[in-house]
């Protein structure tokens, strides 16, 4: 039997709309995001795709938008579990400042690779700045060698994969239908983790906000075919807005 995982972006926060790197800082969805989510749980609906688990980060704009999206979809009953581990990528240093200023101080080159690079993180936060997660309560049950202070993608596959693992491989192999409400990064981590894309592939490509991503995986958890969008025009145009970001203030 093939199974269905579904990855859904938050959608747009109130620090998308301000382009502001955002990372761990647990800001809410604007009126916009919360719209998209609303929208995504209508395109599950639609498409007939009935999630019997959701696992989303412990980041407001993540909750926030499953909420909506499975009020739309009239799956609120369904069990859900969060996790650290599938949280924003941290963008250590970045954290509360704008995209376009990061753009101007850093030149191209830097600000991609800061942004997209797959193993070079931007530089790490220092413990008093006001975007740190130095003592932040949603954390106090990690262990403080464990909770970042910035990462790279590949950081952030490295932390994710434990939970893949343990929890969603488990709960998709025993076809259960899987909804992932997360992060542009942390949901860019799992794709290339499940299609194997390339260290260079990954760094151009984007996952738009609110949309539903549906993979179809055989026994091994190995797509079966090319993961697909519920609405791929809107997804195109989201991804192609997520690329440009640092253009505008
Ligand atoms: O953390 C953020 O700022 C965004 O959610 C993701 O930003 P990015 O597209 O610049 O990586």
């Amino acid at each position: 039997m093939v199974k269905k995982l579904v990855l859904i972006r938050h959608g747009s926060s109130e620090w998308n709309e301000k382009n502001l790197f955002t990372g761990w800082v647990d800001v809410k969805l604007s009126e916009t995001g919360k719209k998209e989510a609303a929208n995504a749980g209508k395109l599950l609906a639609e498409s007939g795709i009935k999630p019997d688990i959701l696992f989303t980060s412990r980041l407001s704009r993540a909750i926030q938008t499953a909420n909506l999206a499975l009020e739309r979809a009239d799956r609120l009953f369904i069990d859900v579990e969060r996790s650290w581990r599938l949280n924003e990528r941290h963008y250590g240093d970045l954290q509360g400042k704008n995209k376009a200023d990061a753009l101007e101080k850093f030149g191209p080159e830097l600000f991609k690779t800061y942004r997209r690079s797959y193993d070079i993180p931007p530089p790490v936060i220092a413990d008093d700045s006001d975007f740190s997660q130095a003592n932040d309560e949603r954390y106090a049950d990690l262990d403080p060698s464990a909770l970042p202070k910035t990462e790279s993608l590949k950081l952030v596959i490295d932390r994710m994969l434990p939970f893949w693992q343990d929890r969603i491989a488990k709960e998709l192999i025993q076809d259960k239908t899987v909804l992932v409400v997360a992060h542009g990064n942390s949901l860019r981590g799992l794709y290339k983790h499940l299609t194997g894309m390339s260290d260079d592939s990954i760094t151009e490509f984007n996952i738009p906000t609110g949309i539903p991503l549906v993979f179809e995986l055989d026994d091994n958890l190995k797509p079966v075919k090319e993961p697909y969008y519920l609405d791929p025009e809107a997804a195109a145009a989201g991804a192609a807005a997520v690329a440009a970001q640092g253009q505008k203030k």
